[in-house]
């Protein structure tokens, strides 16, 4: 898979312009404040429907303008006798009318997932490494990710399932609680729980080897006793419905539902301790660039590629790591897009088995190839 070209308007400082990219590496370089994590955002909002970097799309969208727009054209890999396929996928945002527009092949489509699932989109910047350093919700989230995208009933499942937790929060927060309606909405609830967590753990149980795979390539004993448990949000020798029976006067003094996948997490653990307290920073940053690769590992095995925005890894990442993410990704296959403040020097990632590239530079929110 790999976003061939990319159009963008009223996107941050980004001038509107039709790009054509490399299928595998683009190099991306320009000062400070050019525009480098802006055109990353924006290859990232058709993989995410957002920022990667904000919450909200209003600070994205071009000041002074009301909605922004992204397009791309993605190929597929031809499979077997088919030939390649392509796609246009589009994306725009009106920020004063809260609506947002989805196409596909010219179609309009209402699921972000029917666009997201064509383009999925690795990001490594600075607040990747909270996947190690952070709470549970950054792990839930890396893992979802690669979920998501292995399992395609997937997001109709979680999404019902939040729309459940929804309607139990809000009995739970009704002083003079429904207990006979509160019961209907815990069956189905124990019932979407238990089915995302069985495809959550499912999924777990192939990233391992793929993680532990890459830790023993890259010859790291240090990260080769690390413990990765994935947590499914309640007791492991408890039925779901009996935590939530057990826990009723706990959840409704606290207004919100505390048991289940929205409690999921991957627990990762060195001598009894989490690692985020007993690795190193640079430790705990080869271990997310390990765990983003074996991301990539599984998705390619099972006939994906991922593509990757690394952004600024070299204010991140040390010598030795950068060359680890750059020669899996060439390894891989993987399509890249990879910024840099300094004019890049592909020779220094790749040696001589550099893959094909592009280099951009950016100037005040414009793009020219070199
Ligand atoms: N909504 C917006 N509308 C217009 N310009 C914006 C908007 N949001 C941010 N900018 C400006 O866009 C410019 C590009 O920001 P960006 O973060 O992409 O720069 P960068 O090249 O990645 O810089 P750095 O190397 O410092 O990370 C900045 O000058 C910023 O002030």
């Amino acid at each position: 898979m790999a976003l061939i070209r990319l159009q963008t308007q009223h996107f941050r400082n980004l001038a509107p312009q039709s790009l054509r990219l490399s299928p595998s590496v683009n190099l991306i370089y320009g000062e400070n404040g050019s525009g480098k994590s802006s055109f990353l955002e924006a290859v990232g909002y058709l993989g995410l429907g957002r920022s990667f970097r904000v919450n909200r799309h209003d600070a994205v969208v071009q000041h002074g303008e009301a909605a922004l727009t992204v397009f791309g054209e993605v190929t597929l890999p031809a499979v077997d006798e088919a030939r390649e396929e392509s796609h246009r996928i589009g994306y725009s945002r009106n920020t004063t009318e809260r609506e947002t527009r989805l196409r596909v092949d010219g179609e309009s489509v209402r699921q972000l997932s029917t666009v997201a699932q064509y383009l999925p989109v690795s990001v490594i910047d600075p607040g990747t490494f909270e996947i190690v350093a952070g709470g549970p919700g950054r792990r839930r989230q890396f893992l979802d990710w690669l979920v998501f995208h292995v399992e395609h009933g997937f997001a109709s499942d979680w999404q019902r399932l939040q729309r459940v937790v929804s309607q139990r929060n809000k009995l739970l927060r009704n002083d003079r609680m429904d207990e006979s309606l509160l019961r209907l909405w815990d069956q189905q609830y124990v019932e979407l729980a238990e089915r995302v967590t069985a495809t959550r753990s499912r999924v777990f149980e192939q990233f391992l080897p793929c993680l532990q795979s890459l830790i023993g390539e890259a010859n790291l004993p240090w990260a080769e006793s690390i413990g990765f448990d994935f947590f499914r949000g309640w007791d492991r020798k408890t039925d779901l419905g009996d935590v939530l029976r057990n826990h009723r006067d706990q959840e409704h003094r606290v207004g919100h539902t505390q048991y289940g996948p929205n409690r999921a997490d991957i627990r990762l653990r060195l001598a009894g301790r989490p690692v985020s307290e007993t690795l190193s920073r640079g430790q705990q940053k080869t271990l997310v660039v390990l765990m983003k690769l074996a991301q990539a590992r599984l998705l390619c095995e099972k006939g994906t590629q991922c593509i990757f925005l690394l952004d600024d890894i070299n204010a991140e990442l040390d010598e030795s790591n950068r060359a680890l993410l750059a020669s899996r990704i060439r390894d891989l296959g993987s399509q890249a897009f990879i910024t840099s403040i300094e004019p890049p020097h592909p020779e220094q990632l790749w040696g001589d088995a550099r893959p094909d590239f592009k280099v951009f530079h950016v100037e005040h929110g414009k793009l020219t190839e070199e």
